[in-house]
């Protein structure tokens, strides 16, 4: 089976410091792995190459058996690769079905204009309600999306990245910074997106980790140390030293 993601020895040199160290990871079909590693592990450096936010210093980017590597960002969504992303300002003053609406139709190429209303556009303001009810957004749809609390912003992310029907979904700490009471939404969600759809999610809480994936790779200063099954990893003794030991001391 061809992998839907792929790289071979990939590198990334900030001056110096090496942040991605001849990485090769392949994610398949429908794919549950988790990106584990301490902080500074290059964990975000290597989602910013797969999405091409970042170029790399060598090495080759596969998305479904194309050569990726050079292909700008725009591109590579187009092809299917979607992450989550920080709502910026502009976001903060639509609401979630706006929001979700604007995702939509730039998925369909509409030429998209925040400033413009979106009424007008019914299927696509259908389809946007009914992700964000699959979301357990539906009753705050309406709402500012600053004033939501933050772990519904954090889901809507998800929800905007899903609305793009992704084949590979890049996760990067879709939890971070939610309270505690509503990180278990959080939780659910990853745990509930749809099979269609490989994901790759970066994440420092191992509840989330170990819930979630199937595979875990394990990174330690730009490198690979280990890729396996969460059992696998969880009881490699390189493992628990350089990553699960530092955790359970923090
Ligand atoms: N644009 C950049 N220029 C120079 N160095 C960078 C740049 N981006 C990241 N780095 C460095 O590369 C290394 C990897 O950083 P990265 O953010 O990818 O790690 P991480 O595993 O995501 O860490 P964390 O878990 O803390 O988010 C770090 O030493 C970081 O300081």
């Amino acid at each position: 089976m061809t992998p839907i993601l792929e790289t071979d020895s990939l590198v990334c040199r900030f001056g110096g410091l090496v942040a991605t160290n001849d990485v090769s990871l392949k994610l398949n079909e429908g794919a549950r792995h988790a990106l584990i590693g301490p902080n500074g592990a290059g964990k975000t450096t290597f989602i910013n190459l797969l999405t091409g936010a970042l170029k790399p210093t060598s090495g080759t980017i596969r998305l479904e058996g194309v050569d990726v590597t050079r292909e700008p960002a725009h591109k590579r969504a187009a092809r299917g690769m979607s992450r989550t992303f920080q709502i910026n300002q502009l976001f903060a003053d639509l609401t979630p079905l706006e929001t979700v609406t604007f995702a939509v139709l730039e998925r369909q190429n509409h030429g998209i204009d925040p400033f413009r209303s979106v009424a007008g556009h019914r299927a696509e303001i259908d389809e946007a309600a009914s992700i964000l009810e699959r979301f357990r957004l539906g009753d705050v749809m309406d709402w500012k999306t600053s004033d939501l609390p933050y772990g519904k912003q954090r889901l809507l992310e998800i929800a905007v990245a899903i609305a793009a029907k992704p084949k590979v979904l890049l996760l990067d700490e879709p939890a971070a910074g939610v309270p505690e009471e509503e990180r278990h939404e959080i939780l659910d969600m990853v745990n509930g997106l749809p099979k269609s759809v490989a994901v790759l999610l970066i994440e420092h809480d191992m509840d989330l980790v170990f819930s979630f994936a199937e595979r875990i790779s394990v990174l330690v200063q730009g490198a690979l140390l280990v890729e396996g099954t969460t059992e696998e990893v969880a009881n490699d003794p390189a493992v628990r030293t350089a990553y699960l030991g530092e955790d359970a001391d923090e």
